[in-house]
């Protein structure tokens, strides 16, 4: 049978709707429609369910979400369609799994675990179980139900259900038996008999998520939690008894986001970088699975399964022994489209995965027979093992089968009597308290701190004495803060020393001496804890129900006056108007190639158009979709076109941005703050990148407000001299893995290092060429302005369309008017000759590049190493080219657009400890350039540059990394053109 798939779309959240949000998902019956707010293109997928959650809801007093027209899904009808089916089958005895994927923040949660009186499918389905376990008054027939509940992060499995001071280091091991399956060793079972007791245990594994996400500074989207019911049933017939069992998964995984830059862009991870690696294996499985159920496994398709800790535990629930039901979150926002889009593909995939479910009975005295078998052979290979790691490997295999074995045998009764400590009294929050508030709302209030013993110190794990509230952040110190009571029983809260006010913050002001606590002030301690302060039964100004994450990290940003134009000084007011400056007419090379067939040459830098990244050219799109479409049966439907989606209005994108922005600042400064302490020198910025437009018709194309907008981390790292700019979700990334070296003072070696990625080529800036003489045949030399993708000035570029006879040779007139070329060919030669005053930080290894209409893109040679005034005496010369209307009005309308990118390089420091070894990798040279060695080698390089211009024409975009390496080379050799070295001081 196949994996069940169903989509739910949420409503819009608060802040969707403050800031205009556009829908962009229909439902029709099965089928779910997304639209594409850009192009208003639909595509349509179709599913076991499709819920319409979005709107057609009223709330009743109690806060449940009821349905007021016939197409909403509230939680009971979802609990209806996927619940009622899982326990129906775990009836039967057959495993089963559920799993609800999507990005952060679309209801994964919602729909699995609910909120307030909207529960969701575990509690329902955990109450139900009872409910039919009460049912029963035959005395043959026994139930025994037993829970667990564990978290992967970063591929460490921990118990949810044993205090965080208990974790082990590394984590729970997975273990694989062929009596067994898989299991995690040591995972704690909970043996339950109501559903008040399930619901203890979640509570008690959510409070431990969130103390572990403060202790261990992780972020509680970025991990997937796992929630396993072992469900019994014992019948008794006079003296045989057998048994039906079968595990419930229910797993709520992390944010599908998370996946996204490395599953899409197909990025090789990062070694140790195991923060994705999880969410991108379940992607491969899900692929290869698809693939082999369609009978594409010609080859014989490989499961990934062992690649990551949570495909090895959800081996069964994909493609084996268990009936699987697979829930996909939608939000349904314009802003959030392309994520939405990628989960749909997902979901398509993973309907295509075939499962073979049988039924568990009596399983354990099969289990236990076949690990007695299994421990015999293991004993016999032990005495045979040669090889101290085999040896050690058998004998952790044969220990682990045996404590399993073992702990079968204690009856579920024992197993109850002996965990009296799962049900401790909850923490009195009858008094004034602290709770805290998680990105991930369902995390939120799970950790209580009350007043009852002050004083209570805040600090980080290595503060002495040691503190009594531990946060592992690199801006909290050691002992940073104390909650104290003063004479008049009132709250107060205090820096320990001044250093520590940076860092600690009251409705989003600094603290800078003991301050008296209010009912619903919000506490940031360090860059991103934050706690809400409550004496019950008192009134404060605001509601308690408009406090979130966001709400507070935005106030801090507010009042700390972070400002996008204050904090973003390349993003101006004003942009520079791309003025053209007449230059002196440039004399024509006669020696230049000639090209009969446009674009085939050898020299020609002729790209192949499978080689090109269409995605940023309109005329392409349609075959684009169209290939896509095909590949993953979407289906396209005009008439379901655009009226659901339009853009969103300027302001609203900045109001978005800079919500992004007050979320993405105190990462950063995290994030500089752990490069220090790791005594690194590497600095990140936050970055406002403009989406430079690629065809410039109108003023407004110009006009900066329109220009989409994206964040980028830039990061400078001198110990390696390199600069890159990063996505919010590789920074993101990197910062887990930098909180994680930090914590445990490891030293990675350079491939796993988080601070060290190759060289990397940044888009500049574009220059805007008008192209209106060429259309009367006249050339037009001149100097056009790059405008930075920080919206700023990237330098001047000098290039000239020269329009010729077939012989190269300027021709001396033109028509009267454009029309008058409509039907004819003409000859013409593109010059790019230089840029000047390219921004220092970037200057290496340029180039430019150009998409004329029907020509394809064409790119200069790379100008090797590092120059501010980068040569490329570019000509490229275009034979019979013929002018169409569409031509004809593109010259005439448009200006081409000239792409400059160059390599980021950052001044190198010279520290005392020896330089950090250049690590190796595989898509990049290993021979990283330092920017001594480029620079040491820029005479030379410069002028075997101009020289294979001249005779070769073009260079593939390789060549930047080609020259690298030759520099490198070069400077390897003893090559070192000494007198630029100086020169290099400018760094
Ligand atoms: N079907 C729905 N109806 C009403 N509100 C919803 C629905 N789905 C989600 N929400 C609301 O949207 C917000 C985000 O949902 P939720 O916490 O479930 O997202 P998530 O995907 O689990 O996020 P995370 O990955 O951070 O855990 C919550 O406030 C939730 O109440």
């Amino acid at each position: 049978m196949s994996v069940k798939v169903a989509v739910r779309v949420r409503p819009f959240n608060t802040r969707e709707k403050d800031l205009g949000a556009q829908l962009c998902i229909k439902m029709e019956g099965q089928t779910t429609i997304i639209i594409d707010p850009k192009t208003g293109n639909p595509r349509d997928f179709s599913f076991d369910y499709s819920f319409w959650s979005h709107d057609g809801f009223t709330e009743r007093e109690d806060g449940y979400l009821l349905r007021a027209d016939d197409r909403y899904a509230d939680q009971n009808i979802v609990y209806q369609e996927l619940g009622e089916q899982v326990l129906n089958n775990a009836w039967e005895g057959y495993n089963c799994c559920l799993f609800a994927y999507g990005q952060t923040g679309s209801g994964k949660s919602y729909s699995m675990v609910g909120y307030g009186a909207n529960k969701g499918i575990i509690p329902v389905s955990s109450e139900e179980i009872f409910v039919r376990i009460d049912r029963n008054h035959d005395p043959n027939l026994m139930y025994e139900v037993m829970v667990s509940m564990l978290e992967i992060y970063n591929e460490k499995v921990q118990d949810l259900l044993i205090p965080v001071a208990q974790r082990p280091q590394g984590g729970l091991k997975i273990r694989e038996s062929k009596a067994t399956g898989v299991f995690v060793e040591n995972l704690s079972k909970h043996p339950v008999t109501s559903y008040a007791e399930i619901e203890k245990l979640m509570e008690k594994g959510n409070t431990n998520r969130s103390i572990g996400s403060t202790q261990m500074n992780a972020t509680s989207s970025r991990a997937h939690t796992i929630f396993t019911i072992e469900f019994k049933q014992i019948i008794v017939k006079g003296d045989t008894k057998t048994t039906k069992a079968s595990v419930i998964n229910l797993v709520d995984l992390a944010g599908s986001e998370k996946a996204g830059q490395t599953g899409a862009t197909g990025e090789r991870l990062k070694e140790g970088c195991a923060i994705n690696k999880s969410l991108v294996v379940l992607g491969s499985v899900i692929e290869a699975l698809a693939e082999k159920s369609q009978g594409k496994d010609k080859k014989g398709i490989v499961i990934p399964y062992r690649d990551s800790a949570l495909t090895r535990i959800l081996q069964n629930a994909l493609g084996g022994n268990s009936k699987t039901v697979m829930v996909c979150a939608l939000s349904p926002a314009t802003v959030n489209y392309e994520e939405t889009l990628s989960t749909l593909r997902y979901a398509d995939r993973a309907k295509k995965i075939k499962n073979h479910a049988v039924v568990n009975e009596s399983p354990e005295e099969k289990i236990i027979r076949e690990l007695t078998q299994e421990n015999d052979e293991l004993k016999r290979l032990i005495d045979q093992a040669g090889g101290i790691e085999k040896l050690r490997e058998l004998r952790e295999q044969l220990e682990a089968n045996e404590r399993f074995s073992s702990a079968q045998r204690i009856s579920w009764q024992q197993q109850r009597e002996a965990v009296q400590d799962d049900f401790e009294p909850e923490i009195d929050r009858s008094g004034p308290h602290i709770t805290n508030i998680n990105e991930d709302h369902l995390l939120s209030g799970k950790v209580v701190y009350n007043f009852d013993n002050v004083p209570i110190v805040v600090g980080r794990k290595t503060g002495n004495p040691k503190p009594d509230i531990l946060i592992s952040n690199s801006s909290v110190r050691p002992r940073h803060c104390t909650f104290d009571k003063d004479e008049d029983g009132n709250i107060t809260l205090q820096p320990i020393d001044p250093s520590c006010s940076e860092y600690l913050f009251v409705n989003g002001n600094k603290v800078f001496e003991k301050i008296i606590l209010k009912h619903l002030d919000r506490i940031i301690i360090g860059t991103n804890q934050i706690y809400l302060f409550k004496i019950p039964g008192e009134e404060a100004d605001i509601k308690e129900n408009d406090i979130d994450y966001e709400f507070a990290i935005e106030e801090k940003s507010n009042a700390q006056q972070i400002d996008i134009e204050k904090e973003m000084p390349q993003m101006p007011q004003q942009l520079p108007t791309p003025i053209q400056t007449k230059t002196a007419p440039v004399p024509v090379a006669q020696e230049e190639p000639k090209n009969d067939v446009i674009g085939n040459e050898p020299g020609n830098n002729y790209i192949p158009e499978s080689q090109v990244n269409h995605e940023n050219h309109p005329e392409n799109q349609e075959n684009h979709e169209s290939h896509e479409n095909h590949e993953s049966h979407e289906n396209h439907h005009p008439e379901h076109a655009p009226e659901v989606a339009h853009e969103p209005e300027p302001v609203n994108k900045k109001r978005q941005l800079h919500s992004r922005l007050a979320k993405l600042f105190p990462l950063v400064n995290e994030a500089n703050l752990i490069a220090t302490d790791l005594n690194r020198h590497v600095k990140f910025n936050v970055k406002i990148i403009n989406i430079l437009p690629d065809e410039v018709e109108k003023e407004e194309d110009l006009e900066p407000d329109y220009w989409e907008k994206e964040l980028k981390v830039e990061v400078q790292n001198q110990d390696y001299g390199l600069i890159w700019l990063w996505d919010v979700e590789k920074f993101e990334d990197r910062l887990c893995m930098l909180r994680e070296m930090l914590d445990e003072q490891t030293d990675p070696s350079p491939e796993e290092d988080p601070l060290w990625d190759p060289p990397e080529e940044n888009l500049l800036g574009k220059g805007y060429y008008s192209l209106k003489p060429l259309g009367l045949l006249f050339d037009n030399p001149f100097n056009i302005l790059i405008i930075s993708t920080s919206g700023g000035d990237a330098g001047l570029l000098k290039m000239n369309i020269v329009p010729t006879d077939e012989d190269g040779q300027m021709l001396d007139e033109g028509p009267e008017s454009p029309e008058e070329l409509v039907g004819s060919l003409i000859n013409f030669r593109v010059e790019i000759q230089e840029a000047w005053n390219i921004p220092l930080s970037h200057a290496n290894n340029v180039y430019c590049e150009y998409h004329f209409p029907g020509l394809g893109i064409r790119r200069t040679n790379v100008f090797p190493g590092y120059s501010e005034h980068p040569t490329f005496s570019y000509k490229e010369q275009f034979t019979s080219v013929l002018v169409d209307d569409y031509l004809c009005n593109y010259m005439q309308t448009k200006k081409l657009a000239i792409s400059v990118f160059g390599t980021g390089m950052a001044m190198k420091v010279e520290t005392q400890k020896p330089a950090k070894k250049k690590p190796t990798y595989e898509s990049a040279p290993a021979q990283t350039p330092c920017v001594e060695n480029v620079m040491e080698n820029r005479t030379r390089a410069t002028t075997v540059g101009v020289a294979n211009n001249v005779s070769q024409g073009m260079a593939s975009p390789k060549m930047a990394t080609k020259n690298i390496k030759a520099a490198k080379e070069k400077a390897v050799k003893g090559d070192k053109g000494g007198k630029d070295k100086e020169k290099c001081a400018i760094f």
